[in-house]
C-alpha cells in the first residue's frame, strides 16, 4: 500500500511556495548570466541520453525543495513498492509490474507469492519463436503463401504503443512485412486497411487485456468476415488470426486456439503493455532481437531510475521540474516536441500514458484534491509545429513547458537537411529562453530604415518576453535501445508525479461511463421511433441522428 500524504500538507510544499514567490519574477537570463556552469549542473548524462534542463525557471534551492517533496510524500518508498510487485494498482488490487516484463537480469520478481519471471520469459519465448516464422515466412496463409501484411486490431493501450513503436523503428523493418494497426470503431478505419489487402497473405493479430472492449471485438469480427469471404473453411482461421489478452475464456469463445495466443496478466496496465505480447507486432516488424534491444533500453533506465539518487535521476528530476509548473505556476498543459519524424506518434502515446494514469481529482483517501494533478499532454514533431502552434508558446498567454527531442545522427542523412533540422531544434529553445527585448527589437526596426512612427507601431508587436522553460534531450540515434530507455524515462516521470499527487495512477475508471452509457444508446439507433429518455440536448441529438440517415 502507497501512503496517503496530502502533498500541500508538507513542509516542502511551504516552502516551496515561499520560495515561488521569490522566483517567479526572475528570468532565466538572469540565472544563466550568474552561474557559468548552469547546464553542467542542471544536465544528466545516460547513455546515448542527454538531458538538459537547465533552461528551467529553477535554482539549486528550488531544486532542493522540490526533492524535499519528493522525499516527504514517500517516493523511495512507492519506487521499490512498484519494483517488487507490491498491489500498489489499490483499486483494482494489482500489483504494477511493467518493470518485470523488461527485467533483463531475471531476477525474480513476485506478485501474489509467485515468482512472475518464469511466465514472462515462456511468453517472450512464444513471440521470439513466431516472430521468426513470420519473417522468414515458414509460419504460411491457409493457401501456402508468405504473410506479407500483419494487421493488429487493438485500441488505447493496445494499439498506440505498437503503433508509436514501429513508427519510430521502421528504418529497423524486416523486409516484405507490413504492419498495419485498425483501432477506431468507425468502419472506415478497417475498409480502408483492408482495401489493399490480399486475405491469403495478411494475419490478424487481435490485441485486447479483456477480450471485451467493443471496438476490438466488433473489427475483430468484421476482419473474420473478410477473411473467411475468401478462405470459406473456418479451419484456416488458424493460420490467420492471433489473440495477445489476459482473458484466455473469451479468446477460445473467438475461435482462436490456446497455441495462438499469446498472454500476459492483469499486474500490466494497458497503457504500459507494450513490452508485453501486446508488442507482438513489433515483433515481427523489426525482429525479435531489436524488440529485445527496446527492452534491454528500458531495463538500463528502469535500473537509473531505482538506484539513481533523485540530484541525479532522470525521471524524478523532469517529474519534480513539472510539479513546479504545474502547481506553483499554474501551467495547464505541457508539450512533448519530437525533431524526428519516426516519432511522430510519440506525443499520442504519451497523451495517454500521462492523461489516463494522472487525470484524477480523487486522492488515495477518496478525498478530492485541492491542488491540480496531471497536465493536458499535446505535441507534434518539429519542425512542423514550428509553423503551427509556436506562436502561442512565444507569445501567448499561457505559459507551456515543453520537451524537445531530438537525435545526433539521422536515419537519414540527407544533404543538409538533418543540420538545418538540429538548428532549429537548438533556435528554438534558445528562443525561448532570451525572447527578444524592447531594445533589440528597436534596433532591428532602425536598421531596417523603418520611420519613428512605424517603429513605435510595431516593436510591441516584435517584443518576446522569452523566459519560457524547456527540456532539451538529446540523444545519439534512435535506435531500439534509447527509444525503450526514453520510454521508460516517460513512464517513470508520470509514476513520479502520481505519487507525489497522492493519486492512484495505474487505474482508469474515467472512462467507464461513456462506455457504460453508449450500451444502453446502442438498441436505442435501431428503430426510428423518437426517444424521450435522455437530457433534451441527448434526445435533440438521438433524434435529428435517426431522421438524418
Ligand atoms: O486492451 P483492452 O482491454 O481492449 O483495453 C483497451 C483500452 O480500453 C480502455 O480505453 C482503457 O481501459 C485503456 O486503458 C485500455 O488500453
Amino acid at each position: 500500500m502507497l501512503n496517503k500524504i496530502n502533498p500541500i500538507k508538507t513542509k516542502s510544499w511551504n516552502s516551496l511556495a515561499e520560495h515561488f514567490k521569490d522566483i517567479q519574477h526572475i528570468h532565466m537570463k538572469t540565472l544563466f548570466a550568474k552561474d557559468p556552469d548552469r547546464f553542467k549542473k542542471f544536465s544528466i548524462r545516460f547513455n546515448d541520453i542527454l538531458v538538459d534542463y537547465s533552461k528551467n525557471i529553477i535554482t539549486d534551492e528550488t531544486l532542493r525543495h522540490l526533492i524535499a517533496l519528493a522525499r516527504e510524500t514517500g517516493l523511495e518508498d512507492a519506487i521499490e513498492k512498484m519494483f517488487s510487485g507490491n498491489a500498489i494498482n489499490e483499486t483494482e488490487n494489482r500489483a504494477v509490474l511493467h518493470t518485470a516484463l523488461r527485467n533483463r537480469e531475471n531476477t525474480p520478481i513476485y506478485a501474489d507469492g509467485k515468482n512472475v519471471m518464469p511466465q514472462v520469459n515462456a511468453v517472450l519465448k512464444k513471440m521470439e519463436a513466431f516472430s521468426r516464422n513470420v519473417i522468414s515466412g515458414e509460419w504460411k496463409g491457409f493457401s501456402g503463401r508468405k504473410i506479407t501484411d500483419i494487421v493488429n486490431i487493438g485500441i488505447g493501450g493496445s494499439d498506440l504503443g505498437p503503433v508509436m513503436v514501429t513508427e519510430c523503428l521502421r528504418p529497423y523493418a524486416k523486409k516484405g512485412l507490413s504492419v498495419h494497426f485498425v483501432s477506431n470503431i468507425d468502419g472506415t478505419h478497417i475498409v480502408e486497411t483492408l482495401k489493399t489487402l490480399n486475405p491469403e497473405t495478411t494475419l490478424f493479430m487481435i490485441a485486447s487485456k479483456t477480450f471485451t472492449t467493443q471496438e476490438t471485438m466488433t473489427n475483430a469480427f468484421s476482419a473474420r468476415e473478410w477473411f473467411l469471404q475468401c478462405a470459406k473453411d473456418h479451419a484456416h482461421v488458424a493460420r490467420h488470426f492471433v489473440a495477445i489478452s489476459t482473458n484466455t475464456e473469451k479468446v477460445e469463445a473467438f475461435g482462436i486456439h490456446r497455441d495462438n495466443m499469446f498472454v500476459f496478466w492483469d499486474w500490466v496496465g494497458g497503457r504500459y503493455s507494450l513490452w508485453s505480447a501486446i508488442g507482438l507486432s513489433i515483433a515481427c516488424f523489426i525482429g525479435y532481437e531489436n524488440f529485445s534491444e527496446l527492452l534491454h533500453g528500458a531495463f538500463e533506465m528502469d535500473n537509473h531510475f531505482r538506484t539513481a539518487p533523485f540530484e541525479k535521476n532522470i525521471p524524478v528530476i523532469l517529474a519534480l521540474i513539472g510539479i513546479w509548473y504545474n502547481n506553483f505556476f499554474g501551467a495547464q498543459t505541457e508539450a512533448i516536441l519530437p525533431y524526428d519524424q519516426y516519432m511522430h506518434r510519440f506525443p499520442a502515446y504519451f497523451q495517454q500514458g500521462n492523461m489516463e494514469s494522472n487525470g484524477k481529482s480523487t486522492d488515495r483517501s477518496g478525498d478530492k484534491v485541492n491542488y491540480q494533478t496531471g497536465p493536458v499532454i499535446w505535441g507534434e514533431p518539429g519542425t512542423n509545429g514550428q509553423h503551427a502552434f509556436y506562436q502561442l508558446i512565444h507569445q501567448g498567454t499561457k505559459l507551456i513547458p515543453a520537451d524537445f527531442l531530438a537525435p545526433a545522427i539521422s536515419h537519414n542523412p540527407l544533404g543538409e537537411h538533418h543540420n538545418i533540422l538540429l538548428s532549429n531544434f537548438f533556435a528554438q529553445t534558445e528562443a525561448l529562453l532570451k525572447g527578444k527585448t524592447r531594445d533589440e527589437v528597436l534596433e532591428e526596426l532602425k536598421k531596417e530604415c523603418k520611420s519613428d512612427n512605424e517603429i513605435q507601431r510595431l516593436a510591441p508587436h516584435k517584443v518576446f518576453e522569452g523566459n519560457r522553460p524547456t527540456n532539451s534531450i538529446l540523444f545519439k540515434k534512435l535506435t531500439p535501445t534509447v527509444l525503450g530507455s526514453l520510454i521508460a524515462l516517460y513512464e517513470h516521470k508520470i509514476f513520479v508525479q502520481g505519487v507525489i499527487w497522492n493519486i492512484f495512477s495505474f487505474d482508469q475508471w474515467g472512462v467507464e461511463l461513456g462506455k457504460q452509457l453508449a450500451k444502453k444508446i446502442l438498441p436505442e439507433l435501431t428503430d426510428n421511433k423518437p426517444i424521450a429518455t435522455h437530457d433534451s440536448s441527448t434526445n435533440g441529438l438521438i433524434n435529428a441522428y435517426k431522421e438524418m440517415r
